[in-house]
């Protein structure tokens, strides 16, 4: 149905409008133009308004300007109602509309369009509204496009929201930067981060990571990537750090300068923690949580590239447990379970926390020991050492409670032993020896350990061995004492220094460089070394008496060992008082590496001593790292020039020279100076030239039994 015209006279704009020019003008205006009368009526249109309403001009010239033909949408797309048309709101308030976004369906058209409308009253002279002009442009497309954005917004808003990423902004030109809610929470903070400096970030980042952070920004910032991804830590309010994967993307300029990094932070935690998780199942025993078999063999390969690079000798120990089966079989498999998981944690504590231990399945475990000498034989001492702390640890019974039906299992271990690195084959080949030299620990008897080298195995059993005639002998007293004669320049004897032997039943009288080594590393040295002292002051008494050796200074040897023991001192004057030896005749021969460990002890104990009159002389002064500066310091009473400048002093050039300056920073220091290892007429010229105080050597005499010393030295 056709709307109602109104046949109305023409109101004054209307009437202009009309008018060539003016309709000209408005014609070409890029925007629609309806003007209405006072009654609503359209008194005329513009050729844009055709066409942006899709009617003629005469076909809405005299319509009415309520009808629903004009088919008007609100903004939200829904039929605008009629008092709220641009039109009717001007007519009704007589103020202008501006900026109403509404909607047209055209005729003959599903889909709107959409219009930014403005209205206006055109007044009369008493004021009342004559007519009203409207104009629109057409805004579809800028509405679809906000349309199109705010779905956008929504959507990522709501991604967001179900993520557990947090989101942040960084605008690198004025440093402001922008933490969502999320961002706060991930750190236990407020969720509006309230009262937080700008770069929070930075302060709350983990110092460790702080200066990868800034040398990655740096880079990243002065290069061309437009994304990135690096891992951090960040500390929580709690005190803990969360792992954090940050990953955005850097705007740039047309210039490529960065203005504004964006991304978000995905916290780690949980990945972290599987991925531990992941790490110890694969890598761990589950029993014991010692290392596995995987990461034994990973950590060989590690060995074996390092050890490729070095000259040290390393060793693995095969350990199985004896008759395990049997604790199984006859307590059960829980206390199994329990047993292995003391003998874990009992070799854990017998190796040092370098060492590499593993259980390798079942009953087996492997020690890997990295450096432990240069030598094959010293690396055997070392891993012997460790084997036997093994078998002894392990000897004590195991307490298995209940499992155990209240009594202790004692289990004991086969032990398999190879060498690896420098010229000792692989670390691969070592596991396999170690195997192998395992089960000829089992065929031995088991509770024992095997070298897989026969030949190792017979210095370790010799050395084994010999230790153990050692600690016979000393409980047998078959040190017997010689004594080296020491004299003045005059010729006269002075002292003498003692020198142990050793009186072995089957080999005859042994020298003390084969058996002071291995006196020292088993700690025997601390009871020999006393007994000497103790035989040594018996003669001291003797002597006393006897002229001619009255006045004589006997020098026996201790060695850093047994002047590391507590009660040293103590001890060494429990033997004067029980001998009745004088104190000032003996003189107790240190050599520098006692001066290496705690120096303040040492100068206590030694200063105690010589309060009670004990001398002390200083043995192989010049092959050590005596610091001249603390030498001082020691209350010595004489110094011994080592033999290797003796024996030199008339061939070669520095050792004069080096032999001098000993003998004058003896003589600066109040010592009397003793050379040593004195073979030949010249060398006892050069020495005496340089006014040495003592002389101890070949030339006068070898150490003799100390019965003989006394019958040569004594006066009828
Ligand atoms: N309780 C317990 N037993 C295990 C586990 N893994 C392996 N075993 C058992 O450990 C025993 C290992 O025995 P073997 O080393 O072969 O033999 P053995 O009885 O120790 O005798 P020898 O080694 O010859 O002295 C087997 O009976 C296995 O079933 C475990 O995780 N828990």
């Amino acid at each position: 149905m056709e709307p109602e015209r109104s046949e109305d006279a023409q109101p004054p704009v209307a009437q202009l409008s009309a008018t060539g020019a003016l309709r000209e003008l408005l014609d070409h205006l890029p925007a629609g133009v309806v003007i209405h009368r006072a009654d609503g009526v359209v008194a005329t249109a513009n050729r844009t308004a055709e066409r942006l309403l899709g009617r003629t001009v005469d076909g809405v010239t005299g319509l009415p300007a309520a009808v629903a033909e004009w088919g008007l949408l609100g903004p939200d797309g829904a039929p605008l109602a009629e008092q709220d048309y641009p039109v009717w709101s001007v007519l009704r308030l007589g103020t202008e509309v501006s900026g109403a976004v509404i909607g047209i369906v055209r005729p003959g058209e599903e889909r709107p369009r959409w219009m930014l409308c403005n209205a206006y009253p055109v007044l009369g002279a008493a004021g009342a509204v004559q007519e009203v002009v409207v104009s629109f442009t057409d805004c579809t497309a800028l509405k679809l496009a906000e349309e199109h954005l705010r779905k956008s917004e929504e959507r990522l808003r709501l991604v967001l929201l179900g993520s557990t990423d947090a989101t942040w902004d960084l605008d690198l030109v004025t440093g402001i930067v922008y933490y969502s809610d999320r961002w706060w929470e991930m750190v236990g903070l407020p969720p509006d981060g309230a009262g937080m400096a700008n770069d929070t970030w930075r302060h709350l980042m983990h110092p460790d990571d702080m200066p990868v952070i800034d040398r990655f920004m740096a880079s990243l910032l002065a290069g061309r990537e437009r994304t990135y991804a690096i891992e951090f830590r960040l500390r929580h309010q709690d005190g803990h750090y969360v792992p954090v994967l940050s990953r955005g993307f850097v705007l740039r300029g047309d210039d490529g300068r960065a203005l504004r990094l964006s991304g978000t932070n995905t916290d780690l935690t949980e990945r972290k923690e599987s991925e531990r998780r992941i790490y110890e199942l694969a890598y761990f025993d589950q029993l014991t949580g010692l290392p596995n078999r995987r990461h034994l063999l990973e950590q060989l390969q590690r060995i074996a590239s390092h050890t490729s690079r070095t000259q040290a000798v390393g060793a693995l120990l095969f350990i199985d447990l004896d008759h395990f089966k049997g604790v199984n079989d006859t307590l059960g498999h829980s206390a199994g379970d329990l047993l292995l998981r003391q003998v874990a944690e009992r070799l854990r504590h017998a190796v040092r926390e370098t060492d590499h231990l593993a259980r390798l399945g079942g009953d087996e475990f492997v020690v890997a020991l990295e450096g432990l000498g240069r030598t094959a034989t010293e690396a055997a001492v070392e891993a012997g050492k460790v084997a036997r702390k093994i078998l002894g640890v392990l000897a004590r019974p195991h307490p298995l409670g209940q499992l155990g039906a209240g009594r202790a299992c004692t289990v004991t271990p086969s032990i398999g032993v190879a060498l690896f690195g420098h010229e000792h084959g692989s670390v691969d080949a070592a596991l396999r020896q170690a195997d192998i030299a395992m089960y000829h620990a089992k065929t031995a008897g088991r509770d024992t350990m095997r070298f897989f080298d026969p030949a190792m195995q017979a210095a370790i059993d010799q050395r084994s061995a010999m230790e153990a005639d050692l600690r016979e002998s000393l409980k047998r007293h078959r040190f017997p004492l010689h004594c080296q004669p020491q004299f003045g320049a005059d010729g006269r004897v002075v002292g003498g220094e003692v020198l142990l032997r050793w009186q072995h039943p089957q080999r005859g009288l042994v020298g003390p460089a084969e058996f002071i080594g291995l006196a020292e590393t088993t700690g025997l040295i601390v009871g020999i070394g006393m007994q000497a002292l103790h035989d040594a002051c018996i003669c001291l008494e003797r002597w006393s008496h006897i002229a001619g050796l009255a006045d004589l200074v006997l020098a026996v040897n201790v060695s850093a060992c047994q002047l590391l023991q507590p009660d040293f001192p103590d001890r060494v004057l429990a033997v004067l008082a029980e001998t009745g030896a004088p104190p000032s005749r003996l003189s107790l021969e240190l050599t520098e590496s006692a001066f290496a460990r705690d120096v303040d002890d040492v100068i206590a104990k030694m200063t105690h001593l010589r309060s009670h009159g004990v001398l002390f002389s200083l043995d192989d002064f010049g092959t050590g790292y005596s610091s001249l500066s603390y030498l001082k310091q020691f209350p010595l009473s004489a110094l011994k020039v080592d033999r290797s400048f003796v024996s030199d002093v008339a061939h070669v050039a520095n050792a004069g020279a080096i032999a001098e300056l000993i003998v004058s920073l003896g003589k600066t220091l109040g010592l009397k100076v003793i050379a040593e290892g004195v073979e030949t007429e010249r060398q006892f010229a050069f020495l005496r030239e340089h006014d040495c105080d003592a002389y101890q050597g070949f030339l006068f005499s070898p150490p003799v039994p100390i019965s003989e010393f006394e019958q040569r030295y004594q006066q009828a």
